[in-house]
């Protein structure tokens, strides 16, 4: 096994960079980087500028031994070096790991740019991917995250390379012993209290008992995963196309419609990625969308795409936009209602009065009313508010609250339908007033629809 060969290779087929180019390394003094680090020097033809980047955390005392160390190999070898401190002060008190390499990045990218450098190295291995695809598996998700590590992506005004990702931590140590390279090992990569050394130290040694090639195997499996992930993402960009409009972030419905489900979902993966890739839509909530969208019965409706955005569909349209009535105090106690529309109500559920019932609603009242009892109106229930019942009574909504043993909260947030002269249709979601037939009257339907989560 040749490691440095096996780098020139990689850097001449991808082209990574040339002797020119200026390039960054992100050194912690652990074997993986130490070794990298001296694979850089050693490459002939293709050894790029390099320059050394290390981040003291402060968050173990040999942490201050290794900067030592790394600040002697760098004057010794006549490397550039740039340490940054992540001083006590600025660390919080919970997600130190995620503030570290939010840290790191940044610092990686100042680095990049204080130096005109194009390419940012990282020694991530076939190991670290393993157990990045392993602690996804188990906790569930997109299956585009199953494609871990990226071995090369966009970063600062370059690009992140990872040019040991597909080779083993086993190789990278053995190297570093057959060539005397010095590392320093960082004792908290052995606690069994973080997710990824239990992958580390439990699962995929467990894994290598059962086939010494598992390691490889996870990472062709990954491989294998990121081309057919990037083929579906060309072929959706390319289906999406004809949905455009004149308006951003708006596309059309009816060719959306026309494909099957399955390719309705690629396309809309590609939709949501082209407008945030950092938006997660889970599965159920895609689920959500495509019902909605491809529900004929609902020409107008809105669902929750996380990131405070919403989908909106509008007849032949649907669009993502920014929350602004969905929440707290933005969502009215009082407010008009048009026909065919859905409105949400202050406790999460939502409601819509329609010219005809929509035959995915089992439950749905119907009101007989004329063109004077428009536009009907929403208000916050009062305990005096009155229902008409169907033997020619009245109910007060004091004795409706009581019978249905609703919450003070409830109470509080329960909303009534008011026709325009101030007659109560109904107190949604609970109860819904008797309305008679009569010749200048005609049937709509009030369709409540329940907030998945309460409380
Ligand atoms: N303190 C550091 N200073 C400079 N580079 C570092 C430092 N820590 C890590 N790196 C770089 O990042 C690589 C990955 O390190 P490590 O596996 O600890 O990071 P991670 O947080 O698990 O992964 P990621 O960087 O993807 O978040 C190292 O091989 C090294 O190139």
């Amino acid at each position: 096994m040749n490691l440095v060969k096996r780098l020139a290779s990689e850097v001449k087929r991808n082209r990574w960079w040339t002797r020119k180019t200026r390039v960054v390394i992100g050194v912690s003094t652990g074997v993986d980087s130490m070794v990298l680090l001296y694979l850089l020097e050693h490459l002939k033809y293709y050894r790029p500028q390099i320059i050394v980047a290390h981040v003291n955390h402060e968050l173990r005392k040999a942490s201050v031994t290794e900067e030592k160390y790394i600040r002697k190999y760098c004057h010794q070898h006549h490397l550039t070096l740039v340490v940054a401190h992540w001083r006590k002060q600025d660390h919080p008190k919970t997600g130190t790991e995620n503030a570290a390499r939010e840290f790191r990045y940044r610092f990686f990218k100042h680095v990049m740019r204080k130096h005109h450098a194009s390419v940012m190295l990282t020694a991530h291995h076939l190991n670290d991917q393993d157990e990045t695809v392993l602690m996804r598996l188990i906790r569930g998700g997109d299956i585009r995250e199953l494609t871990g590590i990226h071995r090369c992506r966009k970063f600062a005004n370059g690009y992140l390379i990872r040019p040991l990702l597909q080779t083993p931590k086993h190789d990278l140590r053995k190297f570093a012993v057959q060539h005397h390279i010095k590392w320093y090992e960082d004792r908290t990569n052995y606690s069994l209290k973080i997710t990824r050394n239990r992958m580390r130290h439990r699962l995929l040694p467990w894994m290598t008992q059962e086939d010494p090639r598992a390691v490889f195997h996870i990472g062709s499996y990954v491989h294998q995963l990121t081309l057919l992930v990037q083929d579906n993402m060309l072929l959706n960009a390319r289906l999406i196309k004809p949905l455009k409009t004149d308006r951003d972030n708006w596309w059309k419905l009816d060719p959306l419609m026309k494909s099957s489900r399955v390719i309705q979902l690629g396309m809309l993966h590609e939709l949501f990625r082209q407008f945030d890739s950092q938006l997660m839509i889970t599965p159920p909530m895609m689920h959500e969308v495509i019902i909605l969208l491809n529900d004929n019965d609902r020409p107008q409706g809105r669902i929750a795409v996380g990131n405070q955005r919403h989908l909106q569909k509008d007849y032949h349209q649907f669009g993502i936009v920014k929350d602004q009535s969905l929440s707290g105090p933005n969502v009215k106690s009082s407010f008009s209602v048009k026909l065919n529309q859905w409105y949400r109500l202050l406790n999460g559920d939502e409601f819509g009065v329609f010219g005809k019932p929509l035959s995915q609603f089992h439950k749905q009242f119907k009101f007989n009313l004329s063109k004077f009892d428009f536009p009907l109106k929403v208000r916050q229930g009062q305990s005096s508010d009155v229902l008409r019942l169907k033997n020619g009574g009245h109910q007060k909504v004091r004795r409706i609250w009581i019978d249905k043993k609703l919450s003070n909260h409830d109470r509080n947030s329960s909303q009534i339908l008011k026709t325009k002269n101030g007659f109560s249709l109904a107190l949604l979601g609970v109860k819904a007033s008797f309305t008679e037939a009569s010749d200048n009257a005609k049937p709509y339907w009030l369709i409540v629809k329940r907030a998945q989560k309460r409380g």
